[in-house]
């Protein structure tokens, strides 16, 4: 298989008066379909998830009122400016390189990972807006979680169990909402979003109808992967893989620039980055030992940018990295 598969939600999709455990034999086919689609691409556009576009472009249009701000007003919503949610906040363009091989992203970026009442906001129409969303990405990512383990034949509460405390300090689920702005001047090598493959369990991802995002198939060529109007795409990030023995792939993904001509066109994206909970032990779900056990929160610090990292990197990652740190020295 090498397009993304559309794959119907609707027999599990988020309804009001809906509790979330579903009798199995209702999600048969759901399964097979959520198994093969992740086995062989890592990425699956879920329709009839009960999110609706309009729901969507509605985030993204205050969203996009923030981004809209003159830069002196984001600055004090930086990411690094809140002591007790490091990766909280406001990140400017060019400060991340998701692939550090690249100049930074043409992307800036607004990180939702606490839902604290006692954390400023740029406004109460952003929060209440972010906050409600990150909620309702909730329930949809645990009813896919769900799916995921009978696909794999294994507990259905394991990958719950082991977010159990998303939404609370306990969990750093983060939900991204990501402006591109129209591409004036092009540094050699940039693009919009660096080639990576994301680090926790599974994101959700919604974008506005302007292209870009790209996925590496197992050929080694990059598809692309447009926004469906309706659907929410789906991918597995690196942690499941490993928790999965390498049965769900992690696949590779980046935001080319928009072609010549269309230079103007801004792009709006949103992603809700599931992780499980801190404490979490992630041991391989098949029980065998193709990888050690780890601690969740270790794993992360790992990949985001850890000492033991460190020896793995090239110069330039290396610096970025500094440079981060050292911002967010500055910023607190
Ligand atoms: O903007 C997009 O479509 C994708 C962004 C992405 O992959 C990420 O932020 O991890
Ligand atoms: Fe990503």
């Amino acid at each position: 298989m090498d397009a993304i598969p559309i794959v119907d939600f609707g027999q599990y999709k988020l309804r009001d008066d809906e509790d979330d455990a579903v009798p199995g034999e209702r999600l048969q086919e759901l399964r097979e379909e959520v198994r093969r689609a992740f086995t062989e691409v890592g990425f699956v556009y879920l329709k009839n998830t009960g999110i609706e576009q309009d729901e969507v472009d509605h985030i993204m249009a205050v969203s996009k009122k923030f981004f809209m701000f003159m830069e002196e007003d984001k600055r004090p919503y930086s990411r690094g400016s809140y002591s007790n949610s490091v990766n909280h906040g406001w990140v400017s363009l060019e400060r991340e390189s998701l692939n550090p091989r690249r100049p930074g992203d043409l992307k800036e970026a607004f990180n939702t990972t606490s839902l604290r009442e006692d954390i400023a906001w740029p406004s109460e129409e952003f929060r209440t807006t972010l906050v409600t969303f990150y909620k309702r990405c909730i329930k949809l990512a645990l009813r896919v979680l769900r799916v995921m383990a009978l696909s794999l034949g294994i507990d259905p509460e394991v990958f719950l169990k082991a977010h159990g405390q998303i939404g609370s300090e306990e969990n750093g689920s983060t939900l991204r909402t990501l402006y591109y702005p129209p591409v004036k001047s092009v540094k050699h090598d940039q693009i919009r979003c660096g080639e990576h493959s994301d680090y926790g369990s599974i994101t959700l991802l919604f974008q506005s109808k302007e292209e870009g995002l790209q996925v590496k198939s197992r050929k080694g060529e990059f598809i692309s992967a447009p926004c469906i109007p309706g659907t929410v795409l789906i991918n597995i990030a690196d942690l499941m893989q490993r928790w999965t023995s390498d049965v769900f792939v992690s696949s590779v993904h980046r935001v080319r620039l928009p072609p010549v001509g269309d230079s103007n066109k801004e792009r709006q994206s949103m992603t809700f980055f599931v992780q499980p909970d801190d404490n979490v032990m992630i041991s391989c779900c098949d029980g065998s030992n193709k990888y050690p056990p780890v601690k969740c929160v270790d794993y992360l610090q790992s990949r985001e940018g850890g000492l033991a990292y460190f020896s793995k990197m090239t110069p330039n990652h290396i610096q970025r990295r500094c440079f981060w740190i050292f911002d967010y020295i500055v910023n607190t």
